[in-house]
């Protein structure tokens, strides 16, 4: 397996190029607009760039790992790629949509892996005529940081599958973990509803963003506090799991907080848009 294709050039499918470049594959990032690509290339240069000015690598290594990635928009460079990962927005019809093409455009054996964080692997793989090649692949923020790797079994996901992706992970340095679907997986499952709760704590006037995050970071150890992880994560992303989990599980518990919703329909996304629950240069 030498030649992988992402699809999203935003804030995970970068990462996922980066770290897929830097273990010596041959990457194709692809999204709908060049102005988009250009963007995730720009923070993968830049993270690079850091990383020689830190002494972690050198000028030439940069340069390599940089040669290895190439941007496109059109989605038929997939046609001879030996594993796709799709890092698109967490909506189901856009994601079945990009698989439905996928699944016309790549070569028999390719696998078609999802880095969703919530929605069902059977759903998207019913998309495609290959469910059996379809898988979650499941990374975390900031992925060149992060180690672990969820790698979600739908319902006709072959055990080859399975293990050709945990292997995968592996050769990235990563640590993967096997989960059974379920919405939200496992670490979405717990992570998102604290976050709704941290968000409505901040709703209820309990204490400030900046104190809830701080009660968190030395009540719990937690390395940042929830609000910031929520603009790290991207509050769109946020409201779109708890969407999931509330839906799929039917279940008031995963009440979206309304505080959440405003936000996004406000455009306060989080680090992506500058602002959030704080405030980004
Ligand atoms: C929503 C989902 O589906 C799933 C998810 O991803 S949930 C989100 C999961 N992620 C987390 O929980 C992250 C929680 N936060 C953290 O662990 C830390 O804040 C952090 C590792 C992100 C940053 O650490 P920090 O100590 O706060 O900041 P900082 O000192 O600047 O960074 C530590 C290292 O990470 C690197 N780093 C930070 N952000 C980075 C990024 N976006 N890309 C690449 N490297 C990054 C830094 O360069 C630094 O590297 P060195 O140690 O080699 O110098
Ligand atoms: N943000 C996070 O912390 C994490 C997000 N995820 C998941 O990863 C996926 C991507 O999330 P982010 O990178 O945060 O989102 P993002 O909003 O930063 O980027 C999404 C990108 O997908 C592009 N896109 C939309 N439709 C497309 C299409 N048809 N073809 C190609 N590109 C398309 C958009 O233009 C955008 O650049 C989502 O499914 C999300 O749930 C998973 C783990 C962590």
């Amino acid at each position: 397996m030498q030649k992988i294709f992402v699809v999203g050039a935003g804030t995970m499918g970068s990462g996922i190029a980066q770290v897929f470049a830097e273990n010596g594959f041959d990457v194709i990032i692809r999204d709908v607009d060049i102005k988009f690509v250009e963007r995730g290339l720009g923070v993968i240069e830049n993270n690079l760039k850091k990383s020689v000015e830190k002494g972690k690598i050198t000028e030439e290594e940069k340069n390599k790992v940089l040669g290895r990635i190439k941007g496109t928009v059109d989605i038929n460079e997939a046609k001879d790629v030996d594993f796709v990962i799709e890092a698109a927005i967490e909506n189901m019809e856009i994601k079945k949509q990009i698989f439905k093409e996928l699944d016309n455009v790549c070569k028999e054996g390719t696998i078609l892996a999802t880095n969703t964080s919530s929605l069902s692997i059977t759903e998207i793989a019913s998309s495609t005529a290959r469910p059996e090649k379809v898988i979650g692949m499941h990374f975390f923020n900031p992925v060149p940081v992060m180690k672990l790797v969820e790698v979600i079994k739908g319902m006709k996901t072959s055990s080859e599958t399975f293990n050709t992706v945990k292997e995968l992970a592996q050769k990235l340095g990563k640590t993967p973990v096997e989960v059974n679907e379920a919405p939200g997986f496992v670490v979405n499952r717990i992570l998102i509803p604290m976050i709704n709760e941290a968000i409505g704590v901040l709703a209820d006037g309990v204490a400030s963003a900046s104190d809830i995050d701080e009660a968190m970071k030395l009540g719990a150890n937690h390395p940042i506090g929830p609000l910031a992880l929520s603009d790290l994560i991207g509050n769109d992303v946020v409201l779109a799991i708890m969407d999931t989990l509330y839906s799929e599980f039917n279940d008031s518990k995963y009440r979206p907080h309304p505080l959440l919703r405003k936000m996004v329909r406000a455009g306060l996304l989080g680090r992506k848009t500058g602002k959030g629950f704080f405030e980004y240069k």
